[in-house]
Formats: C-alpha cells, structure tokens, sequence
C-alpha cells in the first residue's frame, strides 16, 4: 500500500475540516479526491504531507508512519500544490533545478531530470524567463515541473488545474497520465467532475470532510438506480401526464422543468420508443431529445442531496 489513512481527524478550533476520513491508495493508481470547495481536500493533502498535525488517525505512507521528520518517505513524494511556489528571482530553468537538487545531488543526472521536466509540461521555450513573465497557465506548469523533476514515487497534485487555460489544462492532465504511466502513484484533488473522471483509475468523493462514496466511476454510477437520462424538449404538458410517465414501468422519475421533460429510466429493459410512443398516443408534441449518461455529479447527488457545484 503506498497511502494508507485510517480515521483522519482534524479541526481548525471549531471547525472540523476532516472527519474520520479512510483511504488506502495501491501502487499505480491515480486516485481522484473529488470534492466540492472546503470539503476537507486541502486539510487532508497537508495532513498527508506532515504538514498540519491532527486530532486523531493514523498515516502511514510507503508502509511506514509519516511523521514531520520522516525525511527518507519525504524523497519519494513529490507534492504540487494549489498556491504556486517558486522563486521570483530564478528563471524557470533555474526554479526546476533548485527544487531537483533537493533531491538529487550528481549534476548531470540534475541537468538531465530538469530537461526532462520541462519536456513533460512543455515549457522548455520559456526556460530563460522569469515567473512573473508567465502566464497563469505556464506558472502552473513550472510549478508542477518543480514538484516532480526529482522522479518521486507518490506524487499529490492539489487542484493543478484551477484558473488555468484550456490548453495548460490538457498539458497537465496529459502529463499527469504519462507520469503514471512511467511508475508514479498519482493523488489527484478536484471539483472537476470531468477531470477525476477523465484521468483517475479509483475516486474517492469527500464532503465535509468524510468520503461518502469510493470506487471507480463505473462502480460509483453503478450506485445509481438510474443509468440514462432523457430529455425531451417540450412547450407543455401537464402534471398528470408526468404522473403517467412515471408510472412506466422502467422510469425512475419524471419532472417537467423550463419547457424540458427530465426522465431517468432504470438500468434494465430500456425502451426510449416507449416513452416516445406514450407521448405520441397523447399528442404530446416534443421537439428534440438528448439522451444522457449519469455522472459523478448524480452519485454525489444522491449521497448528499446537493449538487457538487452550485
Ligand atoms: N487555516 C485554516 N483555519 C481555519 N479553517 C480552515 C483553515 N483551512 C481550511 N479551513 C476550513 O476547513 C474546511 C476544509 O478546507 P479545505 O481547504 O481543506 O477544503 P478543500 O476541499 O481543499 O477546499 P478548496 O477546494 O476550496 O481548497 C473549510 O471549512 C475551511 O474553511
């Protein structure tokens, strides 16, 4: 087990950012910590890193205990966080080569780890240039380059992605499949839906400060009882015509909302031509149809009762 977390508690005074929160990471997954904004995602990375003390729990990382001194275990990790840190005064070849040779002392093993990094974010054209001369996007991926130069085994990335442009966006996620794919354990924290679900092999989703559903996504949509979603674009129909609806047999639930009739049918004998076919028997005219897949926000959903973004 490369993380293993066991009953992770801990406050901020009053307030209890994470609460007896469990997870075991394997080698080679990259596990999604998928959660809305002060869920606990930040509290719990921190905690992992030795960063912040805590009430209660137990860490345990590579099979040993994390502790603030663990400095063998700190090696091995490599940790992108949310806020960038990098050194104003260095160029971005010189950021990367500061943070690698924390780690790495032989220089040409140095050099060749800081060309490799660059390589992975796509930023070698701007080696010579300084933070400031650097978009937001470009800041991230320096900031990631720095966190991983140095090979590390476990590599936790905080929400690379917030505010940053599209094609940034896709460098890093890309990056981060193929930094997976040449040995790294990958962490990965988000309130992006589409990126856990894109890149990570197992998702734990959080919300205030618990993991309330772990799998990955296939077994996390299989918690659903629905696994489609129509939706049917219609000027009107009546409260008693979605009554009807929901009583075919594989409809879950009918609502009518802004011209739209929502239908989610269940996961056995689905029949659109049904739906279709009762709408036509009462001349109730729709116009287009869009058929839907649930997502990670239906299961959290379900287990909250919210949406994950408001
Ligand atoms: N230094 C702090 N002092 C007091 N409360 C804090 C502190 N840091 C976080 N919190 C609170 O702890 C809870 C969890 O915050 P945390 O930053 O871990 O969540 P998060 O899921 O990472 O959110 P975000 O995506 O916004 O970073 C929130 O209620 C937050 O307000």
């Amino acid at each position: 087990m490369v993380v293993k977390v066991e009953n992770l508690l801990k406050k901020y005074k009053n307030v209890t950012a994470v609460n007896n929160l469990s997870l075991e990471i394997k080698e080679g997954e990259i596990f999604g910590i998928l959660g809305p904004n002060g869920s606990g995602k930040t509290t719990t990375i921190n905690c992992i890193l030795s960063l912040l003390k805590y009430e209660s729990g137990n860490i345990e990382l590579f099979g040993e205990k994390m502790k603030p001194e663990a400095y063998e275990i700190k090696r091995k990790i490599g940790a992108v966080m949310q806020e960038v840190a990098v050194f104003d005064e260095l160029t971005v070849y010189e950021n990367i080569d500061y943070f690698c040779g924390l780690y790495i002392k032989n220089i040409n093993e140095k050099k060749d780890l800081v060309e490799e990094a660059m390589e992975f974010v796509k930023i070698k054209d701007y080696r010579k240039r300084y933070p400031k001369e650097l978009s937001g996007g470009l800041l991230r991926r320096l900031n990631i380059a720095c966190g991983i130069s140095h090979k590390p085994k476990l590599i936790i990335f905080d929400e690379p992605t917030v505010g940053v442009d599209p094609q940034s966006r896709n460098y890093i996620l890309e990056g981060i499949q193929k930094l997976n794919s040449s040995g790294a354990t990958i962490i990965y924290t988000s309130h992006y839906m589409e990126e856990v679900e894109q890149i990570c092999t197992r998702i734990g989703i959080v919300d205030k400060g618990s993991i309330i559903a772990l799998g990955s996504k296939e077994e996390l949509k299989n918690k659903l009882e629905f696994n489609k979603r129509l939706i049917i674009e219609n000027s009107k129909v009546s409260e008693e015509e979605i009554a009807e609806i929901q009583k075919i047999p594989f409809v879950i639930s009918a609502k009518y909302d802004n011209g739209k009739i929502f239908i989610s049918l269940s996961k056995s004998d689905i029949n659109v031509l049904t739906i279709l076919e009762y709408l036509k028997d009462r001349n109730i005219e729709f116009g287009s149809i869009q058929s839907e897949v649930p997502t990670l926000n239906d299961v959290f959903l379900k287990f909250t009762g919210k949406k994950l973004r408001d």
